[in-house]
């Protein structure tokens, strides 16, 4: 069995990091000295008289003035012209509203690189590191502590936060404010994005706007933008047509568009390939498997890891799985196509309903990373998933069918000797079992139809008397010592 580890972005995902940005900007970590690090307890001012995490921050920006390094920034630019963005004069502000550049393509953000590199990898692994279980805003965040490297011309102060991020890894051993009014943030959504973004705008006191596909997603999933005071509209269509929707509603609306089509959003999901990192002390792992759906993650996990080894914090880049289900499989089919046509397809039901998605947004990104990473593309049916989500229970986890999905990618590619026994393999769980117990329920009662179900673990009736409860427990007990 391959030494692999699961990382759990299970409860706050990094996935719509909100930030709203002020017109100013402030350069960032003035200090020649690695890390510029949060100032120390005796430095602050006694507790009482802090009156809020951001006033904390301004004391500890206040405390670091100097600086003797270049800004750091970034734009927007095509992402046809990522490998090289002197190729094109088309970029826009981070400041502005804008998914697509003029030839309709993706954006990406460009970071001033050679600014970046103006510190050598150490300081940048010292500085991750030294930030991590912090309490200093934002750097307590698992995203905001690689600030530089995510929206470097932010105020401290625009931050919403909730110190997400920083989510350990298992072994498996056992907005900002924009130049234009926006009125709210809207996605659509398979119920995750939802959730993240209806908790962070309602942290922050701003409207939410969900699509959500009526019937397709879990109560659980559905219950926590209502919980949270978002504008759910449930449609009658899949997560391809919600997408559809919010993407004409934001061209007609001031509705900032959340979803990975606005590539600030890969942004912050890119700092959880430089958690891993830091997590296996910056040693790169040699694989990592991402369920993949409309596969943002794919591309910002590379693009995390990529910048690792651009700024010299590591010498190589993992490579990279994406794990689709076979119900919902277009990635997966175009790779099996020798990448030479991509049709989009009607996405069919699947207990990974998160990925659901027929026609990914972010395809060419996808398509971009595994082909930069030496990457692989590889399906689950839904027996497969199911299994393989009950077997990681089993070990003490509670996973969702997503991660599921993961894990047959991994135990496909072991079978195969692709992936080698001591290949160090990151598994990415995407969402916490708990909203996703219904189709456990069903696979531990044996009840889904054409499935053996060969790790349901239902439970056992029995008469309350003293008798058939010792019966029951003498042959259980039995059965373990075999
Ligand atoms: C739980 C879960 N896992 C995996 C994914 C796949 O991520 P992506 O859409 O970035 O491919 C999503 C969203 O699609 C999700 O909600
Ligand atoms: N699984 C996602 C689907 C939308 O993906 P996004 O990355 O474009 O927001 C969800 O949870 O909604």
């Amino acid at each position: 069995m391959a030494a692999f580890s699961l990382f759990s972005t299970a409860h706050v995902t990094p996935k719509p990091t909100l930030h709203f940005i002020k017109a100013s900007t402030s350069d960032l970590p003035k200090t020649s000295a690695p890390p510029s690090q949060p100032s120390t307890q005796s430095q602050q001012p006694p507790l009482k008289t802090r009156h809020n995490i951001r006033e904390e921050a301004r004391l500890h920006n206040a405390a670091t003035t100097a600086t003797n390094h270049p800004r750091f920034t970034a734009k927007y630019v095509p992402f046809t012209a990522i490998s090289d963005p002197s190729s094109s004069d088309e970029s826009y502000s981070l400041d502005e509203i804008v998914y697509r550049s003029q030839s309709g393509s993706l954006l990406d953000v460009h970071h001033d690189m050679a600014a970046l590199k103006h510190f050598d990898g150490a300081y940048w692994r010292n500085l991750f590191d030294s930030r991590v279980g912090k309490t200093t805003w934002p750097f307590g965040s698992g995203v905001w502590s690689k600030k530089e490297w995510v929206l470097p011309e932010i105020d401290d102060d625009d931050i919403v936060s909730a110190f997400e991020g920083n989510s350990n890894l298992f072994w498996a051993e056992r907005l900002r404010k924009m130049n234009k009014p926006v009125v709210g943030v809207g996605c659509a959504s398979t119920g995750d994005t939802s959730a993240a973004l209806s908790a962070y705008c309602a942290s922050a006191g701003i409207p939410s706007i969900v699509f959500l596909p009526a019937n397709k997603i879990s109560m659980a999933q559905l219950v926590q933008p209502i919980a949270n005071g978002a504008f759910v509209l449930s449609i009658d269509t899949d997560f391809d047509g919600c997408m559809q929707l919010i993407r004409e509603v934001t061209a007609e609306l001031p509705i900032y568009l959340a979803n990975s089509l606005n590539s600030l959003r890969l942004e912050g999901q890119k700092t959880a390939a430089i958690e891993i990192l830091q997590q296996f002390d910056w040693e790169v792992p040699d694989w990592v498997i991402v369920p993949g759906g409309n596969l943002g993650n794919i591309y910002a996990f590379y693009k995390g890891f990529s910048m690792c080894k651009e700024l010299g914090l590591v010498d190589r880049i993992p490579r990279l799985v994406c794990a689709q289900a076979a119900n919902a499989n277009p990635l997966y089919l175009y790779y099996k196509s020798g990448w030479k046509e991509f049709k989009p397809v009607k996405a069919n039901t699947t207990f990974a309903s998160a990925i659901q998605i027929g026609d990914p947004v972010s395809i060419d990104r996808a398509v971009y990373a595994l082909q930069k990473s030496n990457g692989i593309v590889e399906e689950a049916t839904e027996e497969e998933l199911m299994d393989a989500m009950a077997q990681a229970d089993s070990t003490g986890m509670f996973t969702c069918p997503h991660t599921g999905v993961a894990l047959t990618a991994l135990i496909k590619l072991r079978r195969s000797g692709v992936i080698g026994p001591t290949d160090r393999t990151v598994v990415v769980s995407t969402a916490h079992g708990l909203k996703f117990t219904q189709s456990k329920i069903d696979y531990h009662s044996k009840d889904i139809k054409d499935m053996a179900c060969r790790y349901a673990n239902p439970p056992v009736q029995v008469k309350a008397d003293f008798g058939s409860v010792m019966d029951v427990l003498k042959k259980y007990l039995l059965s373990k010592s075999h």
